[in-house]
């Protein structure tokens, strides 16, 4: 699952500036040997070791085998001589690069990208920094194909219309079908998230721990929606900091926050977290449950789940119990048929709508993919429906902004599950003071959905869907495999 993963590595480069040449960074490598000099003597952050590392980071980045937080990781890990302020540089104009992918091709083009790495990352460093910050020696043989690039990247205007707007084709398609302002959001993905914070309610006050940020000369401001949350000025990384490790805050999406807040849920309720991961919306709901009831954390991957303990141990919750599920049809879950007040399916999905801090995951994601991800998302809420007892609420949620995965799947759940109805998601957040406007009510409808170019957060959406009957098969198969099976 995308989420917040990118945030290690961009936190640390100090993503202040904003677009092409918006800050200088520091000359990183410009101690070692091989030239850290632009023409006028001047120490410049873009040095031969400098360069020769991007190239090769992005050269296995653009293999798209994998995430690209993983694959920098794997190649920090295996480069030593790379100090925390080189990787920081690295790792920022790495995601500069895959946020410009398309235009940085279109732009070299006939040279490819993944097949030309060392001109890319010239290219990536001169866009993201300005071409002085590029040393002549690190040019090299390359200068004179750089500055052409350069030029005809400084107007894109020529480009087709996916290529400006840094997506796939086949997403682009969509995007611009489904939504009005689709300019917005193409501009909204090519921005860098900030960095978002959920005070943990059994330890701590958004009050106290702005104060605590304070001290350090971090600004951590509330937040628009989320009651418990704060949003940092700028991105730092506060892994090692007593308030992260202390648990009382934990990294997470304005836009998840809400979700959890979704299944109202209170005190001494019997709560399912379907597809759980490793647990962010399972901390913020065990929160609003107070330590209290009984919160079970399902996951098909056992290892993501695993990345839950640490995280419970820091909030203080005791009543969650992570269950690692063979899949969605576990016989275990037999027994929990028609028991739970709430339950929320996190589905598996694109993550379309966490472009922000998961550049690469365009250039990976794919028709195919999608469908996958489709039929696996239409069984896991049929799965998880029978666990809800009558008058109590199924929540289906996606951090996709393509209706496929959003409305799509509910409508067709809904039409095939009379015995649930839709229920208004902006009336229950209203009822815990979350405030929307008349226009973003309009625009939601009786659904969750929240876009980074309308709501500064990822892109999120949810349905609340009451039981109001029993499930009608379940008299003849209790505990057997839902009906569609
Ligand atoms: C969107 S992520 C969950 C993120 C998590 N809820 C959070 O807030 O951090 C979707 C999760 O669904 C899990 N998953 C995929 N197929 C599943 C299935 N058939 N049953 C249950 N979980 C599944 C994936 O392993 C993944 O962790």
């Amino acid at each position: 699952m995308p989420g917040q993963r990118n945030r290690h590595f961009e936190g640390r480069a100090g993503a202040r500036g904003k677009g092409r040449g918006a800050s200088r960074p520091r000359a990183a490598g410009a101690g070692r040997p091989g030239g850290g000099r632009g023409p006028r003597g001047e120490a410049v952050a873009g040095t031969p070791f400098i360069v020769g590392h991007l190239a090769d980071a992005l050269h296995m980045v653009l293999k798209l085998d994998g995430p690209a937080d993983v694959l920098l990781s794997l190649y920090f890990r295996k480069n030593h001589e790379l100090g925390s302020r080189d990787r920081g540089l690295v790792a920022e104009t790495v995601y500069y690069a895959l946020r410009h992918l398309a235009s940085i091709a279109w732009a070299m083009a006939p040279a490819v990208p993944e097949r030309s790495p060392r001109l890319a990352a010239l290219v990536a460093l001169a866009l993201r920094f300005g071409r002085g910050q590029i040393s002549e020696a690190a040019a090299g043989r390359d200068a004179a194909a750089l500055d052409a690039v350069l030029a005809k990247a400084k107007d894109v205007s020529e480009a087709p219309a996916p290529v400006r707007a840094e997506l796939p084709d086949w997403l682009y398609d969509r995007i611009r079908a489904q939504y009005p302002d689709a300019e917005a959001f193409f501009r909204a993905i090519a921005q860098p998230a900030p960095l978002d914070l959920r005070v943990n309610s059994l330890k701590a006050d958004p009050k106290s721990v702005a104060e605590e940020f304070a001290e350090r000369g971090v600004q951590a401001s509330p937040m628009h929606y989320s009651p418990d949350g704060l949003r940092l000025a700028e991105k730092v990384g506060i892994g090692s900091w007593p308030v992260y490790r202390e648990g009382r805050v934990d990294i997470q999406d304005e836009g998840s926050q809400l979700i959890a807040r979704l299944l109202a849920p209170c005190r001494r309720l019997m709560v399912c977290d379907f597809c759980a991961g490793a647990g962010g919306k399972t901390l913020a709901i065990g929160a609003l449950m107070k330590s209290t009831g009984s919160l079970y954390a399902f996951d098909v991957n056992a290892k993501r789940l695993a990345g839950m303990v640490p995280r419970l141990r820091r909030s203080g919750l005791t009543n969650v119990h992570p269950i690692a599920i063979r899949d969605e049809y576990d016989r275990r879950l037999g027994r929990l048929i028609g028991k739970f007040d709430r339950v929320l399916v996190d589905a598996p999905c694109t993550g379309t709508g966490t472009l922000r801090r998961n550049p690469d995951l365009r250039w990976r994601l794919s028709v195919a993919e999608l469908e996958r991800i489709n039929a696996v998302q239409a069984s896991v809420i049929r799965s998880a429906a029978r666990l809800v007892k009558k008058g109590g609420r199924l929540v289906y949620a996606t951090c996709s902004v393509l209706r496929e995965e959003n409305q799509g799947v509910v409508e067709a759940f809904l039409a095939e599950h009379p015995e649930f109805e839709l229920r208004s998601a902006p009336d229950i957040l209203a009822a815990q003071k979350v405030p929307f406007t008349a226009e973003e009510r309009e625009r939601m409808g009786s659904y969750f959905v929240m876009l980074p170019q309308a709501n500064a957060t990822d892109g999120f959406f949810s349905a609340v869907l009451e039981r109001v009957a029993e499930d009608p098969a379940r008299a003849a198969h209790e505990g057997g495999a839902p009906r569609g099976r």
